[in-house]
């Protein structure tokens, strides 16, 4: 019986071990996709208590104390932290086969060198502990970043963001990580939700124009995306409940859009032909500054209206859903490869049935000119576990080039969610070397250690094309 989360955890074979040990455990981080505040890091934040840093905007581990019977009190409620921190700490013991067993422990002893297992027995000590050490240096929002040998990470920012933090922190030669913005645009497309309008006038007051028609939201938009770029952003991010085709005129599309400035209802029809001429501006623009677009597939997010009403969104009430969006997708991104305009792009999906449809499609718009330009983005939310991440890097070795994927990323709300790589990493060693071991991969412990090294880092530097040094 091996020992629970030993050095060896997750592994094993002995390819695997040495793939992990030789090549992949101190491979630098390129962390593409996050939810972390750049104001946090820019003021290089301290943390007052372990609950703060560990259960402040955890949406994974909010769900898994509601599961656990735990009141909202303690969860997002007015409970005292070391009381929120005393509830996790009964819910630990209750998420055995869930990652949050791993992570959580993973989490303790690489940050704060505890090895103990978190139950209500070792709460106490643990708390004491981690908070005494939480006032180093070693734990600020940038001590916990260097610490875990991350050179970029990209934060997830709307195009009315003064990107004021980044600036900053791109100035900041202490603090040698570079903090870049992603481009999160959802606010442009959704016409149909609340908010398009207060969202116009923001970005009319940032471009300082006038938005009462298409052409004039393309401008703002186009301004928006080279200020991003100026500011070293190379990535754009969209979460697309579900991803729609319609093809319309930009006549059309004028219309709907002063239709709905004027606070006209829109019809289902009007809504997907809006939605579908924003989405094709936009990846024209990325192609045309060479960025990379992230689409992010397949929830169907605040089930619960009852929460929605008190916490709002990303609070841990979001699901996967069933969409049937093959075609949709295709003819999307057929549209933007007809004219050479198809950027680098990944496709994430939330409901992992739909990994094979992501892959082939994806494998359709391969054009040779960047290796996996068209990418299936690692095992996303729910699916960042063992067999979901598993499932995603089979599928993408069935159907396209493993080889070439640029791996993980946290998309985390905390800082100390970096061992999600290690995790990763560990995965992805494990299943090269179960190849190996079974006589499906030969013993080429260079080729194989550069595949592994490329996956954990250098495949995303080159892709996204930004200079780690
Ligand atoms: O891990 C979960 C995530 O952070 C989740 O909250 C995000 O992926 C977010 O909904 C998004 O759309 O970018």
């Amino acid at each position: 019986m091996k020992r629970f989360m030993d050095e060896n955890f997750l592994l094993t074979n002995n390819t695997a071990e040495k793939l992990y040990h030789h090549y992949a455990k101190d491979m630098p981080i390129f962390d593409f996709h996050c939810h972390l505040n750049p104001r946090e890091i820019a003021e290089n934040k301290r943390y007052e208590n372990i609950t703060e840093v560990w259960l402040g905007g955890d949406h994974y581990k909010w769900r898994a104390m509601r599961a656990n019977g735990v009141s909202e009190y303690f969860i997002t409620g007015d409970a005292p932290a070391k009381e929120k921190f005393m509830k996790w700490a009964e819910t630990l013991p209750q998420c055995i086969g869930n990652p949050l067993y791993h992570w959580t422990h993973q989490e303790l002893k690489t940050y704060f060198g505890i090895d103990k297992l978190l139950s209500p027995a070792t709460a106490e000590e643990i708390w004491e502990t981690a908070n005494a050490l939480l006032q180093d240096d070693a734990f600020t929002a940038q001590g916990l970043i260097k610490r875990s040998n991350v050179k970029v990470l990209c934060t997830t920012d709307d195009p009315a963001d003064s990107l004021e933090y980044h600036i900053e922190l791109a100035k900041d030669t202490s603090f040698p990580v570079k903090v870049l913005p992603a481009f999160r645009p959802d606010k442009s497309f959704n016409i149909e939700k609340a908010g398009f309008a207060e969202w116009i006038k923001k970005i009319e007051t940032v471009t300082e124009q006038e938005i009462s028609s298409l052409p004039a939201l393309f401008t703002a938009l186009q301004l928006r995306i080279d200020f991003f770029h100026t500011a070293g952003c190379r990535i754009s991010d969209h979460a697309l409940d579900p991803i729609v085709f319609e093809a319309a005129t930009e006549q059309e599309v004028d219309a709907i859009l002063r239709k709905a400035l004027l606070g006209g209802a829109l019809n289902e029809l009007e809504i997907r032909k809006y939605k579908t001429c924003i989405m094709l501006f936009l990846g024209k623009q990325y192609a045309r500054l060479g960025w990379v677009m992230q689409l992010h597939i397949g929830t169907i997010r605040n089930n619960s209206t009852r929460m929605m009403r008190t916490l709002g969104p990303d609070t841990g009430f979001d699901a996967a859903a069933d969409y049937i969006f093959a075609e949709a997708l295709s003819k999307f991104l057929d549209k933007l490869d007809m004219t050479n305009e198809l950027p680098k792009t990944i496709l994430y999906c939330l409901n992992p049935r739909d990994y094979e449809v992501l892959a082939t499609i994806g494998g359709c718009f391969q054009d040779g000119t960047v290796p996996g330009k068209i990418q299936l983005g690692s095992g996303w939310w729910y699916n960042d576990q063992k067999d979901g991440m598993l499932r995603q890097m089979t599928v993408l070795a069935n159907i396209g080039l493993l080889s070439r994927f640029v791996g993980m990323l946290t998309d985390s709300r905390s800082f100390l969610s970096y061992t999600r790589h290690d995790y990763f990493r560990r995965l992805l060693c494990n299943l090269i070397g179960e190849w190996v071991e079974a006589g499906e991969a030969p013993h080429d412990m260079p080729l194989l250690g550069s595949m592994v090294q490329n996956i954990c880092f250098i495949n995303a530097q080159n892709y996204f094309g930004i200079d780690c040094n």
